[in-house]
């Protein structure tokens, strides 16, 4: 089977797809991929450290204001994306294209869908993304990762739920991989602070405020800092500034590569409400602190953690209430309580949705005409 995996910007639409492929391959399934991303997500760097072949196309979303310069830039980009996409899709024949979210998949999934290829478009936030909405109308299924957003396509021809196929892959997840890549002892518990895939202000501004105050509730207790890239210099050394010299228990880091074998190592996370983070610990039963991002479209991150907190998975801190001390106090009442980790653990698990690449999976293979109807 031949395969076109399309979707960027962030983590969050770029691993959904990499499990995808995991996927074919624990099943042995001889696939052959092709990534199409954005020119300047971060997928430039993810996708080929996978040794997927990767190509791209120049592609941005739009503004706000509708008429404005900008936004003239993005059609015209939008419509070269598509010449572009038809002639990579042309040349590399796919028996399906598959669009995991992100400016990049509108016109991928586009000229797939005109040149008669089968496409999957896979939506992993509770309210869809404006990309999505407009591709429903022409791909051949939509995949949504919550039971209620199945209703809000009502364009496509086939809406199925399936959850995020991250969920599958994180899984079986290497706890001691995980410890050991941290250089961590096996019986550390880990709270880690993580600002999404590309960290994030309001985060990483808490983590400066609560380094002088971090308490350990024993001595095991490991406090691990994801700056994100584009803070890592400045925050370490503002945090090396007010702590005078790191603690052996405190770990300052831009990013993490084996994201699923640390988490299945964290005790707790305390993190934004991406929708693929949420999939990772819904599968892991990773107790959680979750501090949505208000800067998203449809305040969707903040629909994702009210779902969790409400089954008793997570609590809820909104950025308008982040300070060092509201953010300690969690973390505290969490940490010094192993019941209530245990019981927060055991419902992240309900919402889990393990089986989400193999639906995926076996959905691509319906569509290529590997399985019949
Ligand atoms: C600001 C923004 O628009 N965020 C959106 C973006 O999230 P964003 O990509 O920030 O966040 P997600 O939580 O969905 O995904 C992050 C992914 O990156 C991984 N990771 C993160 C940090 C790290 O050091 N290493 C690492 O591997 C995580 O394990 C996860 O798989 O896409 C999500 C999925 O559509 C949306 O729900 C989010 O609202």
């Amino acid at each position: 089977m031949r395969v076109v995996l399309t979707g960027g910007g962030t983590g969050g639409h770029i691993y959904p797809a990499l499990a995808i492929a995991q996927q074919c391959e624990t099943e042995g399934l001889e696939a052959e991929f092709l990534y199409i991303g954005g020119k300047r997500g971060l997928e430039n760097k993810i996708v080929p450290e996978e040794k997927i072949p990767f190509e791209s196309i120049d592609i941005t979303g739009f503004r706000r204001k509708l008429f404005s310069l900008e936004n003239i830039k993005t059609i015209n980009r939008f419509i070269q994306g598509v010449k572009t996409s038809k002639q990579l899709l042309k040349k590399f024949k796919p028996d399906v294209v598959i669009g995991t979210g992100g400016y990049v998949c509108g016109p991928v999934v586009y000229a797939a869908a005109k040149l008669k290829i089968p496409t999957i478009v896979h939506e992993q936030n509770a309210i869809p993304g404006l990309t999505n909405q407009f591709l429903s109308g022409y791909a051949s299924t939509v995949a949504v990762s919550f039971q209620d957003s199945v209703n809000r396509f009502p364009r496509s021809k086939h809406v199925m739920f399936t959850g995020n196929p991250r969920a599958t892959m994180v899984q079986n997840a290497n706890r001691e991989r995980g410890l050991a890549s941290l250089g961590l002892p096996a019986d550390a518990q880990i709270v880690l602070v993580v600002g999404g895939s590309r960290g994030a202000r309001a985060l990483v501004e808490a983590m400066v405020q609560i380094a002088p105050l971090l308490k350990q509730n024993n001595s095991s207790m490991h406090y691990v800092f994801v700056t994100g890239e584009i803070y890592y210099e400045e925050i370490r050394e503002r945090i090396r500034d007010a702590v005078g010299s790191f603690p052996y228990y405190l770990h300052v880091l831009p990013y993490i590569p084996n994201m699923p074998e640390v988490l299945a190592a964290t005790s707790l996370l305390v993190g934004r409400a991406g929708a693929s983070s949420l999939a990772e610990v819904t599968s892991l039963g990773t107790p959680s602190i979750l501090i949505p991002s208000p800067n998203v479209t449809n305040n969707h991150q903040e629909a994702n953690a009210w779902a969790l907190q409400k089954a008793g998975a997570a609590e809820v801190l909104l950025e308008r209430e982040l300070t060092g001390e509201s953010l300690l106090a969690r973390i505290d009442k969490v940490m010094s309580d192993e019941e209530v980790r245990q019981n927060m653990s055991k419902a992240a698990t309900s919402l889990g949705t393990p089986q989400s690449a193999f639906l995926i999976v076996e959905e691509m293979k319906r569509l290529s005409g590997v399985l019949s109807r």
